[in-house]
């Protein structure tokens, strides 16, 4: 296959206190987040002067990138879009037209499956492409890379690497964090003949190979980041539920490693370094969190891997027997009825 060029397509977050607002807007419009949420968030953005981290970890991303693909000898522009803020995907998509792109390959920063951390970046895909009309490029997106050896290594010597901020002598407990979900989403993630449950059975299995990774036998894998209504069921537990659990258990030291996530953006400074972090320490706990994998270098080496699979026929490698779907042309899904949204309740 020929291509013209990379897309990293991802979430965005605000640059500046004024942006906050109409972020949280753009995240939020029609999906029933309760406004005391939204102003706890907002909140949360504010504390750091309405800067979210993940922008600046994007853009580090795709220069790594360009370095990995300029030493394979790959000529490859590459593109940066945004759901929820600028650059947003439909302006890329615009100027890739201007420049000329007829094929792009697209990576979107999530490795799973499910409707919020796949189906979405597909949605984005389709209004980009329908927002520059009859010139849009094909954009192919990447397949889901939850059990890939250059996903799963960085983050298992995360672990032991935060496992010397611990003390020495102490027991420690391995817990893995991602962000929750509705539990409706979850029984509706994959295709309908496999029965559902994708985002957090590939949770569950990058959570398995990390562990076996780093050498720990014993982890727990729980949530983090909740949202929406409260009447509304999301995985469960919480994080910061499941450290007061821990410490009930007699655990003095706690390693949270977020496997969910590829870079360390709002949910893991504020969530974990600092909600959970804080409630360790009340409870006299040693803490020490993992780092993500987005500034590793083999984060950079696993883009151009995933881009070698198209462009080169390199073999798909992974570690586990479970399905990473994920890669399909214009923003079409997977599968019929793949990772849909079930109908969102409104707040009462
Ligand atoms: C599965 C998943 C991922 C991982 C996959 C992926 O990475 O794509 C993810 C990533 C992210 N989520 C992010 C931010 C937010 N998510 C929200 C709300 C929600 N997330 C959900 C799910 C996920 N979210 C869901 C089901 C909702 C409820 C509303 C809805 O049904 O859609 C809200 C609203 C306020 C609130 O938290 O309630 C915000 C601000 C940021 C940027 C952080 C930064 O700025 O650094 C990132 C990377
Ligand atoms: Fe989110």
């Amino acid at each position: 296959m020929s291509v013209d060029a990379l897309l990293l397509l991802s979430f965005g977050g605000p640059e500046g206190e004024a942006d906050v607002r109409p972020f949280l807007e753009n995240v939020t419009r029609g999906r029933g987040v309760p406004p005391e949420r939204l102003d706890e968030v907002a909140q949360h953005y504010l504390h750091f002067g309405g800067v979210s981290p993940i922008n600046q970890l994007n853009r580090d991303i795709i220069e790594a990138v360009r370095a990995e693909l300029a030493a394979q000898g790959i000529d490859l522009p590459v593109y940066f879009g945004n759901r929820n803020w600028h650059p947003m995907v439909e302006d890329t998509v615009g100027k890739m037209v201007a420049d000329g792109v007829r094929t792009a390959l697209v990576f979107p920063t999530s490795a799973y499956g499910g409707y919020s951390a796949c189906r979405q970046y597909d949605e984005d895909i389709t209004r980009a492409r329908a927002s520059v009309g009859d010139n849009a490029p094909d954009l192919v997106k990447l397949r889901q890379f939850f059990d890939h050896p250059l996903f799963v290594e960085p983050f298992a010597d995360a672990v032991l690497a935060a496992r010397e901020q611990l003390p020495r002598d102490v027991p420690f407990r391995l817990v893995f964090t991602a962000h929750s979900i509705p539990v409706s989403f979850d029984a509706t993630a994959g295709p309908r003949e496999e029965g559902g449950h994708r985002y957090s059975r590939q949770i569950a299995e990058a959570a398995r190979l990390v562990a076996a990774a780093a050498g720990v036998a014993e982890y727990d894998v729980v949530w983090q980041s909740r949202s929406g209504p409260p009447q509304v069921p999301w995985l469960e537990p919480d994080i910061v539920d499941h450290i007061d659990a821990l410490h009930a258990d007699g655990v003095r030291a706690v390693l949270v490693c977020p496997v969910g996530f590829v870079s360390d953006h709002l949910e893991v400074v504020w969530d974990l370094d600092t909600e959970a972090r804080e409630r360790a320490e009340e409870h006299g706990m040693a803490f020490a969190r993992a780092a993500t994998p987005g500034p590793d270098p083999r984060f950079a080496q696993l883009v151009v891997e995933l881009i070698r699979e198209h462009v080169a026929d390199a073999p798909a490698r992974k570690l586990s027997a479970l399905p990473s779907a994920g890669c399909t042309a214009n923003g079409t899904f997977c599968a019929t009825a793949c990772c849909e949204p079930p109908a969102r309740r409104r707040p009462a």
